[in-house]
């Protein structure tokens, strides 16, 4: 806490701060500071301000200035949190920059930008650490006064505290127990990154000495012949590779858990407990840190570096399982070396542990991890050792480009196509890929951007010479790409080949599979059972209450679900329109195909990997590390299985149905379709054998379709970009979309049509709509949405962004703009 009873009397000065708070309010406010405070005010810092009646929020200083503020009269700041800065000045000029580019408001980047733990607020929740055990005697009385409420209670609100203390300045009192890692605040889902830990065996030195092991083995046969079969598979074994695990041995030697057990507490064994990488072409760790780059990877890492002396932003466009990893590894280390940090960003980090494993190898403990499956004690933590510069390598998602950075020499953005790396809701929405562009800038850091199926924007940037371009056409170890077979659905349903949604060539590739030990992933881009449950006598299907959408049956919990807001009712069993008992589920997701295919192959190991099967905390990790060890043969999951994963010895990959990607309505359908084709196909046969693709569809000769077979990206982007500059669409055009929301349908239709014609008579046929958007209510809101087309040349984007905001302050200051929502979406994704 902070002491201002020595505060020099000279210091008088009368000073206001202009604060961000965490709001979606259009400005700054101007607070007035108490004298006492003069020497402790700084820009960075955070103080705790009253706004509205009664609410404390704390907000972050971002400028000092002796002006009052001309409207109001100035409330005082009550405390001052901080004793240094917890934000930099670098990164206020980046908050405003994405609040001027994507169209919102600082105090919303603020929001997105602060872990939660650094922003309290009146309803901000506080809850007791309970892993924690600290002793009360140490605690100050209010400290003490806040542990004893929280026994009886446990979650109080900062404004319960206000009560309960009898004072405003609350704050540093939590900020204390927060630092002390007593209390929780806001607890969201933790899950702390752990490395896969195995079990390693060694032989006591003493049975070096054959004649000991000789002794062993004939009183092991008499007494324990299962223990003697484990201490020979331990000696084949050992003449095979560098480590034993305790799993190889139970596997290799027959014997159970306990035999081992026994030998382990006979000293005959020992057992060393230790963390593992996932890397499988070696398991010794000395072996991996000094990697060598092939001569292509060390080609392209070469001219990465050139071309960074004359271009910002290079974009790596590697194929599936070239290896872009190795070569960010290398990038990384030269950069750190020069004492400058490095962010490494990943569309979706818990899918890639086994990457985070991987640079731990080589950078230990100057690695932060950073995303939001992590609690807010560890974020903070993370916040803190960015801002001392202790961490130099970052990997994070995309929120990390929000962390306090001091000089930030590269940004690697990995799978820079993905669609995660654009926020949609709330604001700020933001692409984390475009805003790091930017945020390199500020450093006068450089961008590399990695993927196999670059993003058309990327792609026409590298081409036109924005960004440099540099190629991997060939995967690691020169293992061929994949050989991919289409194969028609109604072809096989005429022949009656089909069995529930595989067709018999998949059937039988997935069978080859499994008896040759390899693994198999099933693509389908839907979760839940069936999406629609329709009546067949009067075609009735229930509906959300909410939005308008069909809800989805699912089979584990027997309930109907709608997946835009959550909500579930029961399965009908009759038809509540008209008494039926004819309900028939139409189409598939992930559980219906992993349901049936167990039904025909009932020996197979199956699991699966969607939203719902990962929503608890390590549920993911399990099931990558079942895969990893080899307990499951077959994994059925969404597009979350098409995100960088690398297993050895998944062989066989089958997308269940194709079209629905490629029938998408939206102008990306087929880039989309492309990615993600060429995405799920590219987890075959990485290392060694060659992988093998199977794709059902009902129109095998469909043009992506193609494409994706040749892996002709080149040919897939110049027929594509023909039909974007036919529909003035990016990359030659910009997008500015503003959605309009209200709760009644009529009077969001008069209020769309207004602020459409308001935005006409500053731009004109750039102007579409508002149209409905494919689903037009959700959560009670009816939506209506206005595009605006922007030619990228010779458009002024920041003067079109001003103009825009201007109409839309002037429709919400109109009486007609009651109840309504406004968004824009810069850059929709
Ligand atoms: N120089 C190297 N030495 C040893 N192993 C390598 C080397 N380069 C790549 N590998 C291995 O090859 C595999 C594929 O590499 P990596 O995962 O980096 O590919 P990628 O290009 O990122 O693929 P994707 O785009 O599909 O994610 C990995 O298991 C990696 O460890
Ligand atoms: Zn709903």
């Amino acid at each position: 806490m902070l002491e201002f009873a020595q505060a020099p009397q000279s210091n008088r000065r009368t000073l206001f701060v202009d604060v961000i708070l965490p709001l979606a309010i259009s400005r700054n406010y101007t607070y007035r500071v108490p004298f006492e405070m003069n020497d402790h005010i700084a820009i960075g810092k955070r103080v705790v301000v009253q706004f509205g009646k009664s609410r404390l929020y704390t907000a972050i200083v971002a400028g000092v200035g002796e002006l009052a503020p001309e409207k109001y009269e100035a409330k005082y700041i009550i405390e001052i949190l901080d004793n240094k800065p917890i934000v930099t000045e670098r990164q206020l000029q980046f908050w405003h920059w994405v609040a001027e580019y994507y169209m919102c408001n600082e105090g919303e980047v603020m929001n997105a930008a602060l872990p939660s733990a650094l922003k309290l607020a009146s309803e901000t929740k506080v809850t007791l650490n309970k892993e924690y055990e600290f002793d009360k005697t140490l605690l100050n009385d209010k400290e003490f006064m806040i542990t004893e409420a929280l026994d009886l209670q446990p979650e109080l609100t900062i404004s319960d505290i206000v009560k309960l203390l009898g004072q405003k300045t609350v704050m540093p009192v939590l900020k204390s127990l927060f630092e002390k890692n007593i209390i929780h605040i806001s607890e969201e889902v933790s899950e702390r990154f752990k490395p896969r830990r195995k079990t390693f065996i060694t032989l006591h030195p003493s049975y070096n000495n054959q004649d000991n092991l000789r002794e062993l083995f004939e009183i092991l046969e008499r007494r324990a012949p299962k223990q003697a079969d484990a201490v020979l598979a331990f000696i084949k074994l050992s003449r095979q590779q560098k480590t034993v695990t305790k799993a190889e041995l139970i596997e290799d030697s027959g014997a159970g858990d306990g035999s081992i057990r026994a030998l382990i507490d006979k000293e005959v064994f020992i057992a060393e407990e230790r963390a593992i990488s996932r890397l499988r072409y070696d398991e010794d760790e000395e072996a991996i840190s000094t990697f060598t780059l092939s001569d292509v990877q060390q080609t392209a890492l070469e001219d990465i570096q050139n071309q960074f002396a004359s271009k910002d932003v290079v974009l790596l466009h590697g194929v599936t399982a070239s290896g872009k990893t190795q070569v960010y590894i290398r990038l990384i280390e030269a950069v750190i070396a020069t004492g400058k940090q490095v962010l490494y960003l990943l569309p979706e980090i818990a899918l890639t542990t086994h990457i985070i494993e991987r640079l731990r190898i080589y950078f230990g403990g100057s690695i932060g991890v950073y995303h939001s499956r992590f609690n807010d004690n560890e974020r903070v933590e993370v916040w803190q050792k960015v801002l001392q510069g202790e961490y130099k390598v970052i990997l994070g998602a995309r929120s990390s480009v929000f962390l306090p950075f001091q000089d930030l020499g590269l940004i690697i953005v990995d799978e820079e196509h993905e669609t995660s790396y654009k926020q949609y809701d709330p604001a700020p929405r933001y692409n984390a890929r475009d805003a790091a562009v930017y945020l390199a800038n500020m450093h006068k850091g450089k961008v590399l951007l990695g993927s196999a199926t670059p993003s058309f924007e990327t792609y026409y940037n590298a081409r036109t010479n924005k960004y440099g371009l540099v190629e991997l056409n060939e995967r690691y170890g020169g293992v061929q790409l994949p050989l991919i077979e289409v194969v028609s659905i109604a072809a096989e349903t005429k022949q009656k080949t089909m069995q529930s949604h595989f067709t018999s060539v998949l059937i039988a590739d997935v069978q080859q599979a499994i008896e040759n030990k390899e693994q198999v992933i099933l693509f389908q881009n839907r979760r839940g059972y069936a999406p629609v449950l329709m009546c067949r006598v009067c075609a009735y299907t229930p509906k959300c209450i909410n939005c308008d959408v069909s809800l989805t049956f699912h089979k584990h919990t027997g309930k109907l679900h709608c997946h835009y807001c959550g909500y579930k009712e029961d399965s009908p069993s009759i038809c509540p329109a008209c008494g039926s008992t004819h309900l028939e589920y139409k189409g598939f997701g992930t559980e219906k195909v992993e349901d049936e295919l167990s039904v025909l192959m009932p020996d197979a190991r199956l699991a699966r990997m969607d939203l719902d099967t990962t929503r608890s905390r390590n549920s993911l990790q399990n099931i990558l590390n079942d895969l990893e060890d080899k307990k499951i043969d077959v994994l059925v999951g969404t597009q979350m299985v098409a995100k960088g994963l690398d297993f050895a010895d998944v062989t066989v990959i089958g997308i269940i149905n194709a079209d629905s990607l490629l029938k998408y309505p939206d102008y990306r359908a087929n880039e989309r379709s492309f990615q993600m084709l060429a995405q799920v196909s590219g987890r075959a046969g990485r290392r060694g054998k060659q992988g093998k693709v199977v794709i059902q569809t009902y129109d095998p000769s469909h043009r992506v379709i193609r494409q994706v077979i040749e892996n002709d990206y080149a040919d897939l982007y110049s027929t594509e970009l023909e039909e974007r500059k036919g529909f003035n669409y990016p990359p030659f055009y910009r997008i500015i979309n503003i959605d309009i929301k209200h709760q009644n349908p009529e009077i969001l239709y008069n209020q769309a049509e207004y602020l459409a014609n308001e935005l006409r008579k500053h731009f004109g046929e750039r102007v579409i709509g508002p149209e409905a958007p494919l689903i037009n209510r959700i959560r009670n809101y009816y939506i209506k949405s206005i595009m605006l087309k922007f030619e990228r040349e010779n458009t002024s984007m920041a003067k079109a962004k001003a103009l825009i905001r201007e109409t839309i302050t002037q429709f919400q200051t109109t009486k007609l703009s009651k109840g309504s929502i406004v968004q824009p979406d810069v850059d929709p994704y």
